[in-house]
């Protein structure tokens, strides 16, 4: 049987992370406002656009306190923020959809995101992203570190040093392993199970555009940080 432990070092690693996570939330909450009334598929998309403009900010904000990603070259360090911004943007939607709400509560927000305006062909792959987060019951230096692990991809288009973004991800993902032996030492396949998730991740990203230009809007505006990072306009 192997002895896990987390050495001290790596603590502080998570305290790190963790707190970062934690501190550089979205200000104001989207599950709530969604469940306070009933909005129009036009404001349901500036709603959209709103809410991620302010998660590609404070994602931004959130890489600064990766232990070592500062000392990534800076034109990666940009790659790696575009090329991991629509995943962080999902996870972090997952998330919200995961969260413990009042009995009802998340079947009316299921409810509000499928008539909110996105094309009904892209609502199976979402919510089964979504459920499959919800099963897996994560905890918070979990959602931290595979947010991390997500941001830190090596292979991202126009990477150049992949190796040194291999390297901290690397760290993550072996605390993260730690992490699942600890926490689940019946599931042992927990871990795997995690990584699965940015496999389905990845591919419901793909998806991103269509979801946006098919959404039944008059006016699909974004804001210069969206056409910036999305890919857009
Ligand atoms: O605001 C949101 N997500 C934000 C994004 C930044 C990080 C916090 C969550 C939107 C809603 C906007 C208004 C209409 C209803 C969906 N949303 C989506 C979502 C995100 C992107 C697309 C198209 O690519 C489709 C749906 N999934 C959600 C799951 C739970 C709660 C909100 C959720």
């Amino acid at each position: 049987k192997e002895k896990v432990e987390i050495t001290k070092e790596q603590r502080t690693l998570m305290k790190v992370i963790v707190d970062a996570y934690s501190t550089h939330q979205i200000p104001q909450d989207v599950a709530k406002k969604l469940l306070q009334e009933q909005y129009s598929a036009d404001e349901n998309f500036l709603l959209l656009t709103e809410m991620a403009t302010s998660q590609v900010q404070v994602l931004v904000e959130f890489t600064k306190n990766i232990p070592g990603f500062l000392s990534l070259d800076r034109e990666d360090q940009i790659a790696l923020l575009k090329g991991s911004a629509v995943e962080a943007m999902f996870l972090r939607s997952a998330q919200v959809f995961s969260r413990k709400m009042p009995s009802g509560q998340t079947e009316v927000l299921e409810e509000r995101i499928r008539k909110s305006g996105i094309s009904e062909e892209f609502i199976i792959p979402m919510f089964n992203f979504y459920k499959s987060i919800v099963s897996l019951h994560m905890v918070q230096e979990e959602q931290a570190l595979l947010t991390t692990i997500t941001i830190l991809t090596p292979d991202r288009p126009y990477v150049k040093d992949q190796q040194a973004v291999e390297r901290i991800q690397e760290t993550m993902l072996e605390l993260l392993r730690k992490l699942c032996v600890l926490q689940r030492p019946q599931e042992p396949q927990y871990f795997a199970r995690l990584l699965g998730r940015l496999t389905e991740l990845r591919t419901l990203s793909h998806y991103h555009a269509e979801m946006l230009t098919s959404w039944r809007t008059n006016d699909h505006k974004f804001t210069p940080l969206l056409c910036e990072i999305w890919d857009v306009q």
